[in-house]
Formats: C-alpha cells, structure tokens, sequence
C-alpha cells in the first residue's frame, strides 16, 4: 500500500515538505489515539531480536539513523514503527537554519537522496527540553560543531552537546562525518579526532563521578569516503581511546556507478540509499576484520530490504540503521527485516 499508493503521492512534492508533512502526519494520527494501531501493524517483540551492546538493551537490532527526527520531536512516535532505537540530531550548541533550500534532492532512478541540509537543528538544548518525557525506545544523541565555530575550537561545540545530553540519551555519536558543515570531516584526521575522543571521555568519567552514575557509551560515526589507511587509523584511534564502537556509513560524496543524470547528481552534498549499500558493507567488513571484531558496529547505507540488512550484519554489524530506505520501502521495513532475522534463526 505504502509503495503502491502513498509513495506515488508523496513523491510527487518536494522532500523536504514531504518530511514535515510526514511529521505532522505521525504526530497528529499518533495524538488521535493511533499508535496502538501502529504498533500493532509494524512492532514484533521477540526474545531472540534482543542485542545487548556496551551495557545497553536493544529490544531489536534495527534503528532509526540520524538526521530523520533532528530535533527530537517524535522519537516515540517513530517508535511504534519497531524501531529498537532512534538516534536524534545532529545537534550542535546553538540553533542553526542549516544551507539555503533547496537542499534535499531524490534521485528515483537510483533509490537515492542527496542531502546538503547542512546540521539544520533547534539547538541542543531545545532537545534537552523535548528529551524531559519519558522515552520509549533507547535514544542516542548524535552531536556536532555550529558552522561559525572554527575546527581549532570544536572541541568546545561537542562537549556543550555532550553535557547537555548527559542525563537525557542513552549513548552518543560524535559526528565528524557529515560532508555539507564545511571542514568539518578534517575532524576525522588522526590527530584532531583522537584529542577530540580523549576530551570526550574525560568529561564522561568527570560526569560520572559527579553525577554517581555510570558512564555513556560513545561511538564514532565515519564517512564511506575513507581510504584503507584512514580506517585503519580509525581501528588504532578506537583503541587507544577507549571509545564503545564506530557507526559506519554516513553519506558519499561519490556519485559513482548512477543511473540518475545532471543536474540531479551533480547537486552538492551528501548521497544515501541504494547506490551506498555496497560502500558502506565494504568498510563494515573491512573494519570487522582488521580490528578482529574488537568494537561494536553500527552499520548504515543503503538498506532497503531484508537482504540488505542480513548482509550488513553478517559483514560484521551488530546492530543496523536506516534512513533513506525507510523513506523509499516505507515503514513495513523495519517489521520485514526484523521477521527475516527471526527466520533465519529458525532454519
Ligand atoms: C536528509 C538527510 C539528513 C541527514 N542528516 C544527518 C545528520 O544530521 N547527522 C548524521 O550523522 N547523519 C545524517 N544523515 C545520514 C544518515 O544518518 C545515514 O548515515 C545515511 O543517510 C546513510 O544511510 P541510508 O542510506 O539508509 O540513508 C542524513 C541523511 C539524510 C538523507
């Protein structure tokens, strides 16, 4: 039905109104009392979906990636959908309107997006706000630097974000991936990325002590677009900081291998769907065995199908998330991969 009658419709205005009207959509049907119907559409609960990953509980391996719900606004809505976990942001200090429109594009042909949205977002601490109500899935906190803030002084942007999000996320996800804030992925070099990681979790450990609670897991999340030997700096830099796990792919600045023609492709920023699956298994794998499968990873880009997914784990994800494939495939998605990963089990 969704593929059939509501993409068709949706497809036919412009994705970024699309978003908000999908928004309201959800946040009105959910107020109106349907989220019982929802959930009993879209959620499976099983014992066998559980994952426990660095001291959380995942009620399923599927999650909602980042940039979707930017603002935390309707993470429990979402959630009805069988999401075992939405990830909010990214967030940055201070408000920002993010690029000029128009600056999210689809490209049909290839089930792809690109994106140049640029970190548009409330602020964090108009999440924190949002955050204050009781949760009902496990929410992670995806954290970032303003625009106007210099690279040298970045640092300062992320642990803003991540003190304002302590008590308020399940774990974090330090973004330095995104290819739309100028500079910002000169953040992955291994110098600037470890001085970042290492400030990150000594404010973690003086939290904890402060605060007498336990400490959050954080996480790294990297760009498709890094060579054999960035990645492996990655595995070296994940070690010597003691960070929880790497969340691997953002979007490609590649435009490889599409069917989609100018001006479409040549539009600046980030792509995602269909045409990043490949990329994105490759360093999942590549970062599963040359770390010896030392870290919990979080594998995103290009799921569209159950297929998709199955291969993302079995290159060595422990849990997934998706994004533009949710937008494409429509919300069946996430209960479609979730029973495949039950039938599996049972063959
Ligand atoms: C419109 C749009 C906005 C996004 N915004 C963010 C963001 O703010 N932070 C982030 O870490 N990733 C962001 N992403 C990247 C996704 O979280 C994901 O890593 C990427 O799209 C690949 O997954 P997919 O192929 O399933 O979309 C965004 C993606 C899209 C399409």
């Amino acid at each position: 039905m969704y593929r059939l009658i509501i993409r068709p419709i949706l497809f036919l205005l412009d994705p970024e109104k699309v978003h908000h009207i999908s928004f309201s959509s959800i946040k009105f049907l959910s107020q109106i009392g349907l989220s019982g119907l929802f959930k009993s559409i879209f959620l499976i609960e099983d014992k066998r979906l559980e994952r426990e990953l660095f001291g959380l509980k995942f009620k399923n391996p599927v999650g909602l990636a980042a940039g979707f719900d930017k603002n935390a606004v309707l993470y429990n809505e979402l959630s009805n959908f069988g999401f075992g976990f939405v990830e909010i942001g990214t967030l940055t200090p201070k408000p920002q309107d993010g690029n000029p429109k128009k600056r999210l594009f689809r490209l049909k042909a290839d089930k792809a997006i690109i994106n140049r949205m640029g970190f548009n977002n409330n602020g964090v601490f108009d999440a924190v706000e949002k955050l204050k109500k009781e949760h009902k899935v496990l929410i992670g906190g995806n954290i970032g630097k303003n625009k106007i803030t210099p690279n040298n002084e970045a640092i300062k942007d992320y642990l803003i974000c991540f003190d304002a999000l302590f008590d308020h996320v399940d774990y974090f996800v330090v973004n330095v991936s995104s290819p739309n804030t100028p500079g910002l992925r000169e953040l992955q070099d291994k110098e600037p990325l470890m001085a970042l990681l290492n400030e990150l979790q000594l404010e973690n450990s003086k939290l904890c002590k402060q605060k007498e609670t336990i400490r959050k897991p954080i996480l790294l999340k990297i760009a498709p677009d890094l060579t054999e030997s960035q990645l492996l700096d990655i595995i070296e830099i994940v070690d010597k900081t003691k960070i929880d796990g790497v969340i691997a792919t953002n979007t490609t600045i590649s435009r490889d291998n599409l069917k989609s023609h100018a001006p479409l492709v040549k539009e600046a920023g980030g792509l995602s769907g269909a045409p990043l699956k490949n990329r994105s298994t490759e360093v999942i794998r590549f970062l599963a065995q040359k770390s010896n499968k030392s870290f919990p990873i979080i594998g995103v880009g290009g799921i569209h199908s159950a297929e998709d997914a199955i291969e993302k784990l079995e290159a060595g994800a422990d849990l997934i998330q998706l994004w533009t494939g949710f937008v494409y495939e429509g919300p069946g998605l996430v209960k479609k991969i979730n029973k495949s990963i039950l039938e599996k089990l049972n063959a």
